[in-house]
């Protein structure tokens, strides 16, 4: 069932009855794997990732092909990226006619036998006939059995941790941003950070009554200072002075929260770089610092991300006005 439904503007409410946004749960759970009887086995020439540079979900996943050096294997797992506006049809290959001269191109369509595919909801359709719910990204498409392998955020980043550590150069083959010994610790943060951060910004901001966006945007902030309290003794890192899948999934919504969320989504109590030194420093450390910076700063695109949520959305936005700024979208250290 979908969480969403169409106004008679034909804009979408993502939010139930109640004015409570639920997120849908992910409906292609496979993996990527070098066991014997696995269905989907590591190989070149097989694989693609369709994001939009707009998605912090999608996001999360570009950061970790760049991390783990699965970008510098040539057609290991090559990144198709849609436009940056989310139409009626869903995410799109080439620009919407209706409405027009919007959003920010992305690569265009160009999986080998599925170039005529214009929207990724083909892609669904052709991985499952019946399949009637959101077509969200990140998608690991499979070009062999024409199938989805996964459409799960949170799973895409498990798998690319070390399904493909026998192509990529032995330098990235030992990054593990999932350590065995930290995994209790990772599971513990990555729960509340999931519920009221990364999914808190969504559920304020597409929440309809006074009442929803109330009870989500104050357990968000509660977070994020929780989340300053932890970095306060000056740690590079959430955990363990060592980068893991936990700064990754927070990075995609920190690094959007100033430039979009604070406007776009009512997330207002303040700014990041005003009311959370120790989370701007952090943010700003992984985006600018060190030899996986490219990662993060190679994979943020803030044209996309804000042409998207301020063009997307009419419901919330109906002139699809996009604002100038903060201006710079990200400071530099300082
Ligand atoms: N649980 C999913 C959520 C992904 C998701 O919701 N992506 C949004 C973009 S931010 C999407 O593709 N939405 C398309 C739509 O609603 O039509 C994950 O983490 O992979």
């Amino acid at each position: 069932m979908s969480a969403s439904q169409e106004y008679k503007d034909g804009s979408m409410s993502f939010a139930g009855k109640d004015g409570h946004y639920r997120r849908q749960v992910s409906s292609f759970r496979d993996a990527i794997s070098g066991e014997a009887d696995a269905k989907f086995k590591p190989e070149r020439n097989r694989y693609h990732l369709i994001a939009a540079l707009a998605c912090p979900w999608a996001h999360r996943a570009l950061i970790v092909r760049s991390l783990k050096g699965i970008d510098k294997v040539p057609d290991l797992l090559p990144v198709t990226i849609v436009d940056s506006l989310l139409g009626s049809e869903g995410w799109s290959f080439v620009p919407y006619d209706e409405p027009a001269g919007l959003g920010v191109p992305g690569t265009g369509n160009h999986i080998p036998g599925h170039e005529n595919k214009k929207r990724i909801r083909e892609f669904y359709l052709a991985a499952e006939p019946n399949y009637s719910q959101r077509c969200t990204v990140p998608v690991i498409w499979d070009n062999k059995l024409n199938t989805i392998v996964n459409n799960e955020s949170s799973e895409v980043i498990r798998m690319l941790n070390h399904c493909f550590d026998d192509f990529v150069e032995p330098q990235f083959k030992s990054i593990d941003l999932y350590p065995q010994e930290l995994r209790a610790e990772i599971d513990g943060i990555n729960e509340w950070v999931y519920n009221t951060v990364n999914n808190g910004v969504y559920k304020s901001g597409f929440a309809t009554t006074q009442q929803a966006y109330e009870e989500n945007v104050k357990p968000l902030f509660e977070s994020l200072d929780r989340l300053e309290k932890i970095l306060s003794d000056g740690r590079e890192f959430l955990l363990a002075g060592k980068l893991t899948e936990a700064d990754v999934r927070l990075f995609t919504t920190i690094v959007r929260f100033d430039p979009v969320y604070v406007g776009h989504f009512k997330c207002n109590f303040d700014t990041i770089r005003r009311g959370y030194p120790q989370l701007h420093r952090w943010l700003r450390n992984l985006y600018w610092k060190g030899p996986n910076s490219a990662a993060f700063k190679d994979t943020t695109d803030f044209e996309s991300i804000k042409a998207h949520y301020y063009q997307s959305h009419p419901q919330i936005n109906p002139t699809r006005v996009v604002p100038k700024g903060p201006i710079p979208s990200i400071l530099p250290l300082d």
